[in-house]
């Protein structure tokens, strides 16, 4: 459990060196390697993120799923869980927990109940994730809990190639992604 801070302490304290313009770069290889992903195509919605703090930016799979006619989610906060809500533009969005731009509460909550594999991806981020495509975010345990019962769902996460460590001690409730895409390579079971 000590290693699992450690090893977000110093990846996050990595990420923090990235300029902006490296952040925008890579960001703009992942992005280019989503939207050509067969999961990205086939999905009628795609449930993303609002980046921060460095994070891999997701505007570009954004537009790209809105010039598609896909449906576009992004989580908000309640407490300890979060749930998606429908976005059509950038002006859906004001700023919410953590700093982080939030689906306004005019937006639909999206349900996820009863969709058939393939219908809907979800994009996430992370800060740390092991070539088992283990994961540990940013300990609130949000993606975790929401994606507990969701085996419906294709799984995507992204990240920068620096965030990629030897080796993450998994705990029982961990979210596993199906897939992670970096700058670099996907990686993704044979
Ligand atoms: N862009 C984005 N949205 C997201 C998440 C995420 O990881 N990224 N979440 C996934 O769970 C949920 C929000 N969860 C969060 C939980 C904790 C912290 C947090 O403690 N942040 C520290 C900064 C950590 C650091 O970089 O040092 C802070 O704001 O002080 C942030 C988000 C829902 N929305
Ligand atoms: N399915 C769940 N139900 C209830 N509590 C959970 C569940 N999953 C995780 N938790 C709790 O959430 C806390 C944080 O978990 P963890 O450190 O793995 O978060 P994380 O994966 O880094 O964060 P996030 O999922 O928000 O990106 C843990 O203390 C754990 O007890």
């Amino acid at each position: 459990m000590a290693a699992k801070k450690e090893i977000r302490l110093a990846v996050l304290k990595a990420r923090r060196n990235l300029s902006q313009q490296e952040t925008m770069e890579k960001s703009s290889h992942i992005c280019e390697s989503v939207v050509s992903h067969p999961w990205f195509q086939k999905a009628k919605t795609v449930l993303l993120y609002m980046d921060y703090n460095r994070e891999v930016m997701t505007g570009q799979i954004i537009e790209r799923a809105w010039e598609l006619g896909k449906c576009v989610g992004v989580p908000k906060v309640h407490g300890k869980t979060m749930e998606y809500y429908r976005i059509e533009s950038f002006e859906d969005l004001e700023e919410g927990a953590y700093g982080i731009r939030e689906p306004r509460k005019e937006c639909p909550r999206i349900q996820t109940e009863g969709a058939k594999r393939g219908d809907i991806l979800a994009v996430m981020p992370g800060v740390a994730f092991d070539s088992e495509r283990n994961r540990i975010g940013y300990g609130g345990g949000y993606y975790d809990k929401y994606f507990e019962k969701k085996d419906n769902i294709n799984k995507m996460a992204v990240a920068f190639e620096l965030q990629m460590v030897p080796c993450i001690d998994a705990e029982e409730f961990d979210l596993k992604p199906d897939c992670i895409v970096t700058e670099k390579q996907l990686y993704c079971p044979d």
